[in-house]
């Protein structure tokens, strides 16, 4: 389903933030990206989401290059896909339904009784349904990650990428989203997250993709 072929990318840099790196994800695993700051992890998922394009090699989503298609298309591609941004993104002068709303924009083709059916399954999924008109300054750091994770999946995407989304939490808060995670994975999510903490990452059992200074070890 994600499949990278001998992938370069540089931003016009001297050194390239993804050196020829190949790898593939099935559809419906859940993968880990670790590594140092600068590794190339949110470049990886940038790529995915068709935020950024390679330098070299090919990105393949269900069989589609994202290097060979219009903008269009990758509109279309992006529906599927749900990001929680490592800077989070969040709107402090909309409260959490309207937060999570924007989350329907890529597709925007809800009608208002959708709209709040969508809303409200995604925060009940992320445990926030109580919390629906709260202004997000009076969200802990826990709940603001958990209303992004709402935002993501409120469309209901086949791949959901999460950078650094345990970053600035403390063990059991961030324990707690990766259990969100997985329940997500559990219901047929595609799922790559990304994370420098490593300990946080090993219980798990699951795949884990390490990465330093652009190209894969181990
Ligand atoms: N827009 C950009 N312009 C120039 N260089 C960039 C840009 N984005 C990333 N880089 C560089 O590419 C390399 C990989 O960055 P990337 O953000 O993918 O790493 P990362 O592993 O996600 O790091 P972090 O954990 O700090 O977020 C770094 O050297 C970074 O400085």
């Amino acid at each position: 389903m994600i499949q990278f072929n001998q992938v370069t990318k540089s931003y016009g840099t001297s050194n390239n933030a993804l050196n020829n790196i190949s790898f593939s994800i099935n559809k419906g695993e859940l993968v880990f990206l670790a590594g140092h700051s600068g590794a190339g992890k949110s470049t990886i998922l940038k790529l995915i989401a068709g935020i950024e394009i390679a330098s070299m090699g090919s990105t393949i989503i269900n069989g589609i290059d994202l290097a060979q298609i219009s903008q269009n298309q990758r509109t279309f591609i992006r529906q599927h896909v749900g990001i929680v941004f490592q800077d989070h993104k969040i709107l402090f002068d909309r409260n959490v339904f309207d937060n999570v709303r924007l989350g329907l924009d890529i597709t925007g083709l809800y009608n208002k009784e959708e709209t709040i059916e969508r809303v409200t399954s995604a925060l009940h999924a992320v445990g926030l349904e109580h919390k629906i008109k709260t202004h997000p300054q009076e969200l802990s750091g826990g709940e603001q990650q958990r209303l992004c994770i709402a935002r993501a999946v409120v469309h209901k995407p086949k791949i959901l990428l999460a950078d650094e989304p345990t970053a600035n939490l403390d063990r059991e808060n961030a324990l707690k989203i990766l259990e969100l995670f997985k329940a997500f994975h559990k219901a047929g999510v595609t799922i790559i997250i990304s994370a420098h903490d490593e300990t946080l990452l090993s219980d798990y059992g699951k795949r884990i993709l390490y990465l330093n200074n652009g190209q894969f070890r181990g």
